[in-house]
């Protein structure tokens, strides 16, 4: 969660710092490297600067507020527009107000600015109780003509923005010269989205060449009515020239049964045209928070994580990237895996992007190692194994076609199950090389949590870096030096002492007074990790029941065309199949939504709102709307037919990395287990929340945390200790109870497999290779990379493990 390193400078410790500030954001680094017993990274410093951190979603996306009031309605005739009244006509022109200023006086089908704010403020509501007001309505033929305009001599083009680019903000002032048109018909748009932009009809080809062709988007539902045209019409003549304006008075019969008669017909014709409005806006207005909601900054990745991905991509190496908890793994490897899907854009089944466990792999968006290999628990020897995926036509395709397989959290992974793999991509791909020559990208860390032994095994697991093929598989071995997550160099190094089992007094008595209860009075509760499942499921249901107040339910929506793949798939995902919600509850937020909401962003439900509601009422408190917009906000609700639309989803006061509050409208998202070629396996629309007063350590795994309570008496397992410690961000944010030297256990052998790799380091450095601990191990028969001074005995074999048990008992 923790994106900014503040520059710490001093002495050298375990964790020298090497902080650079980078534009806007400054930079903590707390450097491991010496772990590695390698000099301090000199080109880290060199990090291009983050991107500016504001986002369309912050300005822009209806369901988040900030600051500003959400302005989205994406044909300038939104219900922020009705509420806001004339407020928003006076800060910034609609579109069509903007056109019509654009024609001039000379245009008489063009309403003015101040026709335009009153028609948009008119609301059925408001004729009922006006009875002493006589009205006729007209309905218009058509739009407004567009202007003609030379190009360059609008003054709206004139101050045309620059292009923006696909996560800046258009505001409604600075709107494309596209935006002016009269809207497409549907077939019209659609034929437009899948043309490709430089070939798009448009009077206003320059400016459209220059924006950056946006993602497909679906219509909304709507749209496909038929006759879409007709609907269309109808929603057009809702636009400002077709609603009637005091300033037009016409001819009156002004006898009382003739002005009832007109208001009843006025009446009826508006109802029905603004629920089709409502429709067509309501229908963009998913798909815009979908667009934004999905939109994320992106991070600049350090030199280290530049160079491991340039290992990998450009060079076609296979590589096994290492590093303690918050150095960045899972973002290096999100960012590879985008590269390579660009790479092999044409043939997609190319890549491979699996991991050890269900929810490891939905991180990610890829299936388990075992769904890959078709292998189903892998239990059987390799030739069964071989048999088996041969009758598989899917699976075998896998293999035969994949050339990059990508594996995360490899720690859970047994060497076991890492051999037979490797030996039988040799035999289904007839290709003597390890894998049968897929090039691997591994990533995780030995330290964190290990491979859970089979059931009926006495055997511990052993780790894949123990299997007899591991050094053969990979060619770069890299280990991740510069800790993100943690601003705090001396709480970094408590964190790297304590991930090594090497736990000074001091750091003993560090943790200790860490026990100490956390008080914040912002009303964020702390979120307490537990080893297992239950104790999480207890503790959150206590805190719900304690509540008062109504439950709101929530059921996923799953699909998949294999119910029983389909449930097995979804077995292990973050989104509950089912969540129940109260007023007061605390959540995480489980998707990324932008660069300060994040996966594992806590807040605190504050409300129950239909998405029309908070548009209108921004996400504020009932005590900021003033009574007129309430009445406006019921008569909008009650004109919404779509039982969707009336749904109330949970308001959700967030807390963002950067320190601010954020209340957000949480919507149904969409979670995928898809094929490489786009085919999904099975998916599942649910909230993206779950409940967040006590999280399974194993769920935590891979998470930022900013309060985090741990009681080490109940941590069983090695590993444990350091993956919950770990998830914090601060000391200030951290309790920990029952702090032992014996329950921090780090394993023996995955000691001895990380001295090696510093071995491997003092090597390297003799090569000048940079700053990257790099550890490159030649295939047989490769002369590539290995120098020839390197000792065979570095190879870590099964007799090494035996002495590194014995002495370890
Ligand atoms: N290049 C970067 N610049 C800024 N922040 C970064 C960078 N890389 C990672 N981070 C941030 O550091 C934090 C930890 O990153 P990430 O979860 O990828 O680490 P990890 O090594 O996978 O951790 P873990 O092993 O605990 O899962 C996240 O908040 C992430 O946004």
């Amino acid at each position: 969660m923790q994106q900014s390193r503040k520059p710490t400078g001093g002495k050298p410790s375990s964790f020298p710092s090497n902080g650079q500030s980078t534009g806007s954001q400054t930079k903590t680094q707390s450097n491991i490297s010496t772990m590695f017993n390698k000099p301090h990274l000199a080109n880290s410093s060199k990090a291009t600067p983050a991107a500016p951190a504001k986002t369309a979603l912050q300005h822009r996306s209806p369901n988040i507020i900030n600051s500003n009031p959400p302005r989205f309605f994406p044909k300038g005739q939104g219900l922020a527009s009705l509420y806001k009244q004339s407020d928003s006509f006076k800060e910034e022109e609609a579109p069509e107000a903007t056109e019509a200023t654009k024609g001039g006086a000379a245009q008489p089908s063009a309403p003015s600015v101040s026709e335009l704010a009153a028609a948009v403020q008119f609301s059925i509501e408001d004729l009922s109780d006006d009875e002493s007001l006589a009205l006729e309505f007209q309905a218009p033929s058509a739009l407004p003509s567009r202007p003609q305009q030379e190009p360059g001599s609008s003054k709206i083009e004139q101050n045309e923005p620059p292009p923006a680019s696909n996560t800046s903000v258009i505001s409604w002032s600075q709107s494309s010269p596209s935006h002016y048109r009269p809207p497409p018909r549907p077939s019209e748009l659609m034929a437009e989205q899948l043309q490709p932009a430089a070939k798009r009809p448009s009077p206003d080809n320059e400016a459209q060449e220059s924006v950056p062709i946006k993602k497909k988007r679906q219509l909304p539902p709507n749209w496909d009515r038929q006759p879409a045209d007709q609907d269309l019409k109808e929603v057009q003549s809702t636009l400002p020239t077709s609603t009637p304006v005091k300033t037009n008075p016409p001819l009156w019969n002004t006898t009382e049964s003739a002005v009832k008669a007109q208001k009843k017909q006025l009446k009826t014709q508006q109802q029905q045209k603004e629920s089709i409005k409502f429709e067509a806006t309501l229908g963009d207005m998913h798909q815009a928070m979908k667009s934004h909601v999905s939109k994320s900054a992106p991070i600049v990745l350090s030199d280290e994580q530049k160079y491991i991905k340039s290992l990998v991509v450009e060079q076609g190496q296979s590589v096994f990237f290492t590093g303690p908890a918050g150095t960045g793994k899972s973002v290096l490897m999100r960012a590879i895996i985008q590269d390579l899907k660009k790479k092999y854009i044409r043939d997609p089944e190319r890549v491979a992007i699996t991991a050890s466990t269900g929810l490891a792999a939905c991180n990610i968006g890829g299936m388990t190692l075992h769904s890959f290999a078709g292998i189903g628990l892998g239990k059987e020897d390799v030739n069964t194994l071989v048999k088996k995926i041969r009758r598989n036509p899917k699976a075998k395709n896998r293999w035969l076609k994949t050339k990059v397989l990508i594996i995360d959290e490899i720690s859970m992974v047994d060497a076991e199950l890492f051999d037979k793999l490797s030996q039988i991509g040799r035999i289904i791909r007839n290709n003597g090389r390890p894998w049968g020559g897929i090039q691997l990208v591994i990533t995780g860390d030995f330290f964190q949590l290990p491979p859970v032994p089979e059931s009926g095994k006495t055997r511990e697991a052993k780790f894949a870096f123990e299997a007899a093929t591991w050094n053969m598989s990979i060619d770069h071995t890299i280990a991740l030096t510069e800790v993100f997550r943690q601003k705090d160099p001396e709480f970094a190094e408590m964190l790297n002492e304590m991930r090594l089992g090497k736990i000074s007094d001091k750091t003993v008595r560090n943790f200790q007074a860490l026990s100490r209860p956390l008080h914040f009075d912002d009303g964020l509760e702390v979120t307490e990790l537990f080893p297992t499942r239950q104790e999480v499921d207890s503790s959150n249901q206590k805190r719900l029941q304690a509540l008062a107040g109504k439950t709101y339910r929530y059921d996923s929506v799953d699909t998949g065309s294999d119910p029983v793949l389909r449930d097995k798939l979804l077995a292990n995902m973050m989104a509950p199949p089912t969540i129940e919600l109260k007023k007061g509850a605390q959540v995480m937020l489980i998707k990324n939504m932008d660069d300060t909401l994040v996966n594992g962003s806590l807040g605190t439900v504050i409300d129950f709102m239909t998405e029309s509601t908070f548009e209108i009422r921004g996400g504020a408190d009932d005590s900021d709307v003033e009574s007129d917009a309430k009445r406006r906000i019921r008569s909008f609700a009650n004109a919404l037919s779509n039982k969707e639309a009336n749904k109330e989803y949970p308001l959700v006061r967030f807390h963002a990395v950067d320190g601010t509050q954020r209340n957000i409208l949480c919507v149904p998202e969409d979670w995928k287990v898809e094929l490489p070629t786009g085919e999904v396996q099975a998916a599942r629309k649910q909230l993206p929340l779950i409940l967040a007063w006590a999280l399974s350590i194993h769920k935590a795994q891979g998470q930022t945390l900013e309060r985090v309570k741990v009681d080490l008496g109940k941590v069983f397992e090695k590993g444990q200790a350091y993956v919950a410690l770990s998830r914090a961000t601060s000391q200030k944010g951290l309790q920990v109870l029952n702090f032992q030297k014996s329950k921090v256990m780090a394993h023996p052998r995955v000691i001895q497999f990380y001295n090696k790799l510093s071995t491997a380091e003092s090597v390297m450095k003799k090569k000048a290779a940079g700053s990257i601990t790099s550890y490159t191990i030649r295939r047989p028969g490769d002369p590539r990379a290995l120098p020839p001074t390197r000792p065979q005995d570095e190879r870590y074999d099964d007799e090494q493990n035996e002495e590194a048990r014995i002495a370890y008992g």
